[in-house]
């Protein structure tokens, strides 16, 4: 009821083809223009939002103790994000798709292939599963907007031979930022019921440039800086594995798996917060997503990554392919024992193995079954768990995504493992920017929780 009201409430520019009627009084958007269907979908979600602050706006959500204060926040439920929601059990679920089912129904480049993202971000944007059209008019779009700035290009020439591919990719943004068409509407007075519309076109802006900027980042990095042009045949995330050099069936595949299943993870994670949080200041979206990645760039979140694959590395130096369980246990020890964490294992929410170490481990099993590098990291599976079980404190000893993702890289050749981050940073994108969009929509205030000092909480402690 609420999707027809939205649409018969929508400007008649809009209305024209946008809708058809589907079965017995069901309703579909037809119109293949990304933001026109954001538009006709923001009014009801708006409304929503006032009644929900309106109606129950002092009922508690949860608690928060001195355990969670001095904790990192953990388990109190303070944030709005609409995009994504994790269950601790079963993982992520994007707009209410779990992810074996978005790879079920999202638009895919060629039958029975993987998802192509722009359905993703059609879905994340706007809540509903794309058509191919959709999809194919969100890579178009995507596609015209593309060219990266030449001073990009001269920015990162500049860098330090040593700079960390994650230190490229925020500097690379910030230098986007100039040309901000959010900042630029601000300083020009524009009202805030419409600061979405600006904040839209400068995500998709950057989400568009994102795989060539990576992909410049890759080819300056390791292949000498002979950079490789876009192919006009090619979708947004298979693009990124072409023009890092790579044009193997296989990878432009899991490139495009890659993409969709890293993209968002509901937003109390560093990355999604970072970007959330800056944002809320009405920093423009080249400001908050390059936040969000100096926070992936994190050993604990998204760096793991790269940890996971020089942790094998090792694994291998020491003992070889052939490696029994009993060497890998007592590796796994040696690692515990000189105050390390083990890269891939664990997590701050999740409870179970995350699904998305679960759609790799399968796309692993398809395409490499006999490759060595899985073969180590599915016996990891075995070993690992009842180890970090033993020690008795980790909450979760199960893997997370990060365990598998280098799996797969190496397998189609991307072999360097301090890009790894980059690729994540990408696909990260398409989350925290759909938010981003939706976050101005629904007028979300700047955030600002309360801290105390030490003597404040026993202060507080004491009283209750
Ligand atoms: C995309 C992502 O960000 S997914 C996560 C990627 N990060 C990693 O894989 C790094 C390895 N894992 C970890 O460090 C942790 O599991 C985190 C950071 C992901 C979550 O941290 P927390 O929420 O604090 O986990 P948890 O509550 O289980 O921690 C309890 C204790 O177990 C330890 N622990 C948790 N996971 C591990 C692990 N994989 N190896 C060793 N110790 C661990 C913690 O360091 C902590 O120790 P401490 O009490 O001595 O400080
Ligand atoms: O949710 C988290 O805390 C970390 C994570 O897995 C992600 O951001 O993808």
């Amino acid at each position: 009821m609420r999707a027809v009201k939205g649409l018969l409430q929508a400007a008649p520019s809009l209305r024209e083809g946008l809708i058809e009627a589907v079965g017995v009084g069901g309703l579909r958007t037809l119109t293949t223009d990304l933001k026109a269907s954001l538009a006709e979908k923001i009014p009801a979600e708006q409304e929503r939002l006032k009644k929900l602050k309106k109606e129950h706006g002092s009922k508690e959500l949860g608690s928060c103790t001195v355990e969670a204060a001095i904790g990192g926040m953990r388990g109190i439920p303070a944030m709005l994000w609409e995009t994504s929601l994790l269950d601790a059990e079963e993982g992520i679920r994007f707009r209410g798709h779990s992810i074996p089912e978005l790879q079920e129904k999202l638009p895919k480049a060629k039958e029975g292939g993987e998802p192509i993202p722009e359905g993703l971000l059609w879905l994340l944007m706007t809540g509903e599963v794309p058509s191919s059209e959709q999809a194919a008019s969100v890579t178009e779009m995507l596609r015209q907007r593309s060219k990266v700035p030449d001073h990009v290009y001269r920015v990162l020439a500049a860098q330090h031979p040593n700079t960390h591919p994650m230190t490229q990719l925020a500097t690379a943004v910030l230098s986007l930022q100039v040309d901000s068409k959010f900042a630029a509407a601000y300083r020009s007075g524009m009202h805030k019921s419409k600061y979405w519309d600006p904040v839209f076109e400068d995500s998709m802006d950057l989400i568009a440039k994102l795989p060539t900027i990576a992909a410049a980042i890759y080819r300056n990095t390791y292949k000498g800086g002979d950079l490789v042009e876009a192919s006009s045949s090619l979708d947004w995330g298979a693009n990124l594995a072409h023009m890092m050099g790579f044009t193997d069936d296989g990878c432009l595949e899991m490139m495009r798996l890659y993409q969709t299943i890293h993209a968002d993870h509901e937003g109390g994670n560093v990355s999604a917060h970072a970007t959330h949080l800056v944002g809320s200041a009405l920093s423009d979206p080249y400001l908050s997503y390059a936040a969000g990645m100096t926070g992936l760039a994190g050993p604990l979140h998204g760096l793991a990554n790269q940890e996971v694959l020089r942790w094998l590395t090792d694994v291998r130096q020491q003992v070889g392919d052939d490696v029994t369980k009993e060497q890998m246990r007592e590796f796994v020890w040696a690692t515990l024992k000189s105050g390390k964490v083990v890269p891939g294992f664990g997590h701050a929410v999740l409870r179970k193995t995350d699904p998305r170490y679960t759609c790799q481990a399968v796309f692993a099993r398809r395409h490499m079954p006999d490759y060595p590098l899985y073969r180590l990291t599915a016996m990891l599976y075995d070993v690992v768990p009842d180890i970090l079980k033993e020690t008795g404190k980790v909450k979760n000893p199960y893997p997370n995504v990060d365990a598998h993702s280098g799996v797969l890289l190496q397998y189609y050749g991307i072999t360097e493992e301090s890009f790894y981050t980059v690729l994540f940073g990408v696909s990260r994108a398409l989350g925290v920017l759909s938010q981003g969009v939706w976050s101005r929509a629904l007028g979300l205030p700047i955030e600002r929780p309360k801290s105390l000092t030490m003597a404040a909480i026993e202060q507080r402690v004491a009283q209750a």
